[in-house]
């Protein structure tokens, strides 16, 4: 960049040869610190943001350095012969100068380690662990192929998230990772995106046409893994990266069919993946990449068994680990799959995510019913498409009658009971807008990526706090605004004392009833409780 600022990227922070004000301030970073253009003023070739720099080498106008380094990466994608990127990719994945320090960018610029630890913590990265790689700024700028590279714009995907900055760089050199992030926050493809440069580079390499599987992601739903594999197909596309899906319901013979046909990665449930392996001899030698999606409810009773089956017949794999909720019982779990881990933090993890508004309405339960109707039918508060939990599969399928009878809406239920058949019907019919509610049990309340969706209502509150974030997580995806509704009364008192302290971090009006419940007992409600019993005490 030169004068408007005058400053290069890499040369941070400005000069202060001039008494100018602006100068003092530090150059923006990352597009999000620039503001939108006002009318007349230069925009951002890249993000269309206020165009406050220019770039030194294009004379491009940007807004920052996060908004330079993609445009050199483009110019420098663009002029450079095809055969460069392929060379970044056969770099060896240990080398953790590959994502910043890029030699065969040298015009991108480089960001010095006290820039770096400012970075992180302007985007909410934690991280822990020895020499842990810089984070990346731009996709273009790490060494994956080009067609991923193209795929990643073709998805809409301008630039990493910032799980996504730290994990992608961390993941390639071949580190064993613990991530926990917002919900909606883009684990998936921080996942997907090494996965598929390290499949598409074995295979380049690879002389003999021997195929069989490179890595393993378990996930604790089939709506999940059906989820995953999609994206992992559109990310993967034009490349040597072939998938299959191993989740019950489907066939058996049609997936160990597919697996022997030659695929790259598995994407499974830990039941049927292990049903597999022990009444079919799949060959898993070459399998380097094991990841846990919802780590944390793998490692619960009930999956942990069979994931760490799975893990037992791997030949020490690189171990990744995420989720949106985690806690030290985990954290320690995760020690005994891989003995050096990485530990990255982005955002607000272990908290409902800030952009979902939460609105308790204290109800008793015989009332639940004529309550939700009551939402439904107004238009001030219903928001279609909209997702209903609940904690039984009776009651699932009982509450989406039962809407449909009083509100005339078309309602679809989805749960553990019903065929996988029905189950991919019904959440079709949902996305594609045909039906405006889903009454589900759990089964969609963990990862599912339901784009459209801005309001979930919580008619019965899940088990533990930990779902519940989950939960409330489906009402926003990479920050957009949502509402979570959710039903409260003194039989939900297992978790009152879990759920009060997250709802008022986050600022959400609780109902008197709840505050004033016995089960309350020793639980603070902070200063606005102090303060309305001292007035009252007042003369
Ligand atoms: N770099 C990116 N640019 C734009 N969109 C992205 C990017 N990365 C991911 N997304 C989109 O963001 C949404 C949320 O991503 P994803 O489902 O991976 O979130 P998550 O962190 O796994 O959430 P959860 O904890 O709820 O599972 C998806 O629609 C995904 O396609």
């Amino acid at each position: 960049m030169d004068q408007r600022e005058n400053q290069a990227a890499d040369n941070l922070p400005v000069s202060s040869s001039d008494n100018n004000e602006s100068e003092d301030l530090p150059v923006k970073e990352r597009c999000f610190d620039q503001r939108e253009a006002l009318p007349g003023e230069p925009r951002c070739v890249v993000c269309g943001r206020y165009g406050e720099y220019i770039c030194d080498q294009t004379d491009d106008d940007i807004c920052s350095v996060e908004c330079k380094t993609i445009l050199l990466a483009r110019v420098a994608a663009k002029t450079k012969p095809a055969v460069q990127a392929a060379k970044r990719v056969n770099l060896p994945l240990g080398d953790e100068s590959i994502c910043i320090k890029d030699t065969n960018f040298p015009n991108i610029p480089t960001l010095a380690d006290s820039r770096i630890t400012a970075l992180r913590s302007k985007l909410d990265i934690c991280v822990k662990g020895e020499a842990v790689p810089d984070p990346i700024m731009c996709f273009s700028s790490c060494g994956l192929p080009e067609k991923l590279v193209h795929n990643l714009e073709t998805a809409g995907y301008c630039m990493p998230t910032p799980v996504q900055m730290q994990v992608i760089p961390a993941s390639m050199s071949n580190r064993s990772l613990l991530v926990s992030a917002d919900t909606g926050s883009g684990k998936t493809a921080s996942f997907l995106i090494p996965i598929i440069a390290h499949c598409s580079q074995v295979r380049s390499q690879q002389c003999t046409g021997k195929r069989g599987p490179l890595a393993i992601v378990l996930s604790p739903t089939r709506e999940l893994c059906v989820q995953v594999e999609e994206q992992a197909k559109v990310l993967g596309k034009g490349l040597p990266f072939k998938t299959a899906l191993v989740v019950g319901g489907d066939p058996l013979a049609q997936q160990i069919y597919r697996i022997e046909n030659g695929i790259e990665l598995i994407v499974g449930t830990p039941g049927r993946l292990i049903d597999l392996l022990m009444k079919h001899d799949v060959d898993l030698s070459d399998v380097s990449v094991f990841v846990l999606d919802e780590v944390d409810c793998l490692l619960q009773r009930g999956f942990r068994d069979q994931a760490m089956q799975v893990f037992q017949s791997l030949s020490n794999p690189q171990v990744m680990m995420f989720s949106a909720t985690l806690d030290s019982e985990v954290e320690k779990m995760s020690n005994s799959l891989a003995k050096t881990v990485i530990r990255i933090s982005c955002g607000n993890p272990s908290r409902p995510n800030k952009s979902v508004k939460q609105v308790v309405i204290w109800v008793e339960s015989k009332k639940k019913k004529q309550k939700i109707f009551e939402i439904i039918k107004s238009k001030q508060h219903f928001k279609p498409p909209a997702v209903v939990f609940v904690s039984s599969r009776v009651g699932a399928d009982l509450l989406s009658e039962a809407i449909t009878v009083a509100t005339g809406l078309k309602v679809v239920s989805i749960h553990g009971e019903k065929t996988m058949s029905e189950r991919r019907e019904s959440l079709r019919r949902f996305l594609t807008g045909e039906v405006s509610v889903v009454v589900s049990t759990g089964v969609l309340g963990r990862g599912m990526d339901l784009l459209k969706v801005r309001q979930v209502i919580l008619f019965d509150i899940p088990n533990s706090i930990d779902e519940y974030i989950h939960q409330v997580g489906r009402a926003s995806r990479m920050g957009e605004e949502g509402m979570a509704i959710l039903f409260v009364n003194e039989e939900d008192r297992r978790i009152f004392k879990e759920l009060v302290p997250v709802l008022k971090t986050a600022g959400a009006p609780i109902p008197r009833e709840l505050a004033n419940s016995r089960y309350m007992a020793g639980v603070s409600l902070g200063s606005e409780r102090k303060r309305k019993l001292s007035s009252r005490s007042r003369p």
